[in-house]
């Protein structure tokens, strides 16, 4: 069998590939994946990322997995493996016929050719279930908004652009809690960073306040001194608090009140260390129908640093490693 395999690379005659810098975006359904993912492709530019959806790899349509004893979330009503493989063939440079699930149908769709740009950014339910899913990613997040918020905005999105009735939202989310405990919320665990974004207990905002943003800053990748950044800012600050596990972890919290200034002293302070050219574009904190979140915007730009650093180790990597 090994000769059978150096025949084949042989074959494919590959030049060393430069392989993309890979995120996952992990959560349950309407916690806010796609809304992320937005302002950081806006920001990077559609040439340079390539964002796909997991929930494509669904098994069934949306009437064949109705009379099935376990709903979207779990493991066997997805082709879990073909995802592992093409996370594996996106890490290494290379392309994948990636299935389509339609959400405004709930058909499966023609599958459609993706090729990696210089970042992959994969979101949905499912991309850090497996130790071999994990293995393809160099930076892993989880979006953890307080349950209560999430059905809201799940409820809302579901009546307005996915054509089901409220009471069937509400009657699904009660169905796929024991799978969102068994599969979903496990994956908190995986990520290198955890996003809440979510009201302060005890404040009585006045409404349109944005909600505010949490962000766990685990010691599994490096984060940027935010020290210098953000010393002394009471609305934008750094905290030590305690990880789930009970260890020491490193918060940083976006009040949603925050004045205007200073999030832009902090927003200042990080564009520039991107690299970018011109200034942070309004795509950034962008919530759609006109609403805009500075906590937002904040965390699209540290997930930039993040990006744009792994890329820079990347090309250091690659161009030390190629004649
Ligand atoms: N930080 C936020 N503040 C306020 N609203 C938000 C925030 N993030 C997301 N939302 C709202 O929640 C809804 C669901 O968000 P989004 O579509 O990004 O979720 P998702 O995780 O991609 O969902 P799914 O996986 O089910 O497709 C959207 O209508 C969006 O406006
Ligand atoms: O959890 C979800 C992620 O968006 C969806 O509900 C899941 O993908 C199934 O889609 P639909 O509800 O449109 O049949």
């Amino acid at each position: 069998m090994p000769d059978k395999l150096i025949r084949i690379q042989r074959q494919t005659g590959d030049a060393p590939r430069r392989r993309p810098v890979m995120i996952a975006i992990a959560g349950d359904s309407a916690a806010g994946k796609t809304t992320l993912t937005s302002g950081l492709v806006a920001t990077l530019g559609p040439d340079r990322v390539t964002a796909i959806c997991v929930d494509d790899y669904h098994r069934y349509d949306r009437e064949e997995r109705k009379p099935l004893p376990f709903t979207a979330l779990h493991p066997d009503c997805n082709y879990l493996d073909i995802m592992e493989q093409h996370l594996q063939l996106l890490a290494a440079g290379h392309p994948i016929l990636k299935p389509v699930y339609d959400h405004g149908t709930g058909q499966l769709a023609r599958p459609e050719l993706v090729s990696p740009a210089e970042f992959v950014v994969v979101e949905g339910l499912l991309p850090l279930h497996s130790k071999l899913s994990r293995a393809c990613f160099d930076i892993a997040i989880y979006l953890d908004p307080p349950e209560e918020i999430r059905h809201g905005w799940k409820v809302r999105r579901d009546t307005e652009k996915r054509g089901y009735r409220e009471e069937q939202v509400r009657a699904e989310l009660r169905r796929r809690e024991p799978e969102s405990a068994a599969y979903i919320r496990p994956q908190r665990a995986a990520a290198d960073i955890v996003v809440r974004f979510a009201p302060i207990p005890g404040r009585d905002d006045p409404p349109g306040t944005p909600l505010s943003g949490e962000l766990l800053l685990r010691p599994t990748i490096r984060h940027p001194d935010l020290s210098v950044v953000l010393d002394g800012r009471r609305t934008v600050h750094v905290r030590l608090n305690r990880d789930t596990d009970g260890r020491p972890v490193d918060a940083l919290h976006i009040h949603g009140y925050a004045s205007a200034e200073e999030t832009a002293l902090v927003r200042r302070a990080i564009w520039p260390q991107l690299g970018l050219p011109g200034e942070p574009p309004g795509s950034l904190g962008d919530l759609g129908g006109g609403r805009r979140s500075e906590p937002l915007a904040i965390t699209q730009l540290l997930l930039l640093h993040h990006l744009l650093g792994a890329a820079e180790t990347q090309h250091a990597a690659f161009a030390a490693a190629t004649p």
